[in-house]
């Protein structure tokens, strides 16, 4: 469930009459998502029928200091032809407005529907898009660091304590401090970097039949290692979702659609192994504290660290998975 703020019929009529596209007619909470709280609005449009735009309000999670380079951003991949929503400027120009004490930004819509089980065809074309947007990004004049990379993953776990973690899983703590120390050590430095999208999950790829529709949800972008963005979308999207299954279909067709487009260089792939740990060690490390710390009562329905742990042993014992 993703509505965590209500927004009554004239607040939203009143928001939308800021923008020029049209009259509000509808407006329907979107149940998808975490971090914020999202609308599908549909409107008179301005002359060539209805329009529909997804409205999200940004609750705690994204620092509205960074919406320039957000919203910036999805305009600058849009002019480039990448599959990304544009954002809808208000009258006065702005990208995001202010309800309250909360920003809001109206975004285009795109068609399609995400995957919960990729074919090989469709993981290609999803790589091929990851591909793109890279190339795309490259020359995007803002940047914003990666807050969640080694340092963050460190202060997350240290957040989540030994007993924390023991409480998620008994050889947790064991595991994670293991990985953690080969992750530090070699990490690499001196890998190509450029804006990334940072968390490619299916369920922000939006898909009709065989095509990319939509590339979605940049709340994690950053500046940061190209290769380590290919990895996070390999673990996001070559395991079932309990990480117990490797889909080596899935993973040769997704790395073979983004090398169609950027042919990885052989110092990228051979850092595939530990930027894939990386990848896994990340999300469950933001899985983990939020598992330890959501209180019971929260709308949020938990994700399951020992999915993404499965992914780190899985990447630990079979680094050969990525051809270096
Ligand atoms: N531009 C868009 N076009 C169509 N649907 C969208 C668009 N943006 C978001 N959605 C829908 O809203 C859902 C939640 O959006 P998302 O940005 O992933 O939210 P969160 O940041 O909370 O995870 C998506 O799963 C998708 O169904
Ligand atoms: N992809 C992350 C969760 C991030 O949430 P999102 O809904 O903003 O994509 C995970 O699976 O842990």
């Amino acid at each position: 469930m993703a509505v965590y703020t209500q927004l009554g019929a004239e607040a939203l009529a009143a928001l939308i009459g800021e923008f020029s596209v049209g009259e509000l007619v509808s407006a329907k909470g979107i149940a998808e998502g975490v971090s914020n709280s999202n609308w599908l609005i549909e409107t008179t449009g301005t002359g060539s029928g209805p329009k529909r735009f997804i409205l999200t309000m940004f609750e705690g999670r994204t620092e509205v200091a960074e919406l320039p380079f957000f919203l910036g951003l999805l305009d600058h991949l849009a002019d480039k032809k990448c599959p990304v929503p544009r954002t809808i400027h208000d009258r006065t120009g702005a990208s995001f407005r202010w309800i309250d004490d909360k920003a809001v930004t109206l975004i285009e819509f795109l068609p399609g529907v995400s995957v919960s089980e990729p074919t090989a065809a469709q993981a290609r074309s999803v790589g091929a898009a990851l591909a793109g947007l890279h190339l795309a990004a490259a020359d995007f004049p803002q940047s914003r660091a990666n807050d969640l990379s080694l340092a963050g993953w460190r202060g997350l776990i240290d957040g989540c304590g030994a007993e924390g973690l023991a409480s998620i899983d008994p050889a947790l703590a064991g595991l994670v401090a293991r990985e953690m120390a080969v992750i530090e050590a070699e990490w690499p430095t001196d890998l190509p970097r450029s804006i990334i999208h940072a968390d490619l999950f299916p369920d922000n790829v939006l898909m009709l039949g065989e095509s990319v529709t939509g590339l979605i949800d940049f709340y994690f972008s950053c500046h940061d290692i190209i290769a380590y963005d290919v990895a996070v979308t390999h673990a996001a999207w070559c395991f079932s979702g309990d990480g117990r299954v490797f889909h080596s279909d899935i993973s040769e067709a997704l790395l073979a659609g983004y090398e169609s487009v950027r042919p990885l260089s052989y110092a990228e792939i051979a850092a595939l192994p530990v930027l894939a740990r990386g990848a896994a060690m990340r999300f469950l490390s933001t899985r983990a504290y939020d598992w330890i710390n959501t209180p019971p009562d929260a709308l949020v329905v938990k994700k399951d660290p020992m999915a993404f742990a499965r992914r780190l042993q899985f990447y630990a014992a079979n680094p050969g998975v990525f051809g270096a």
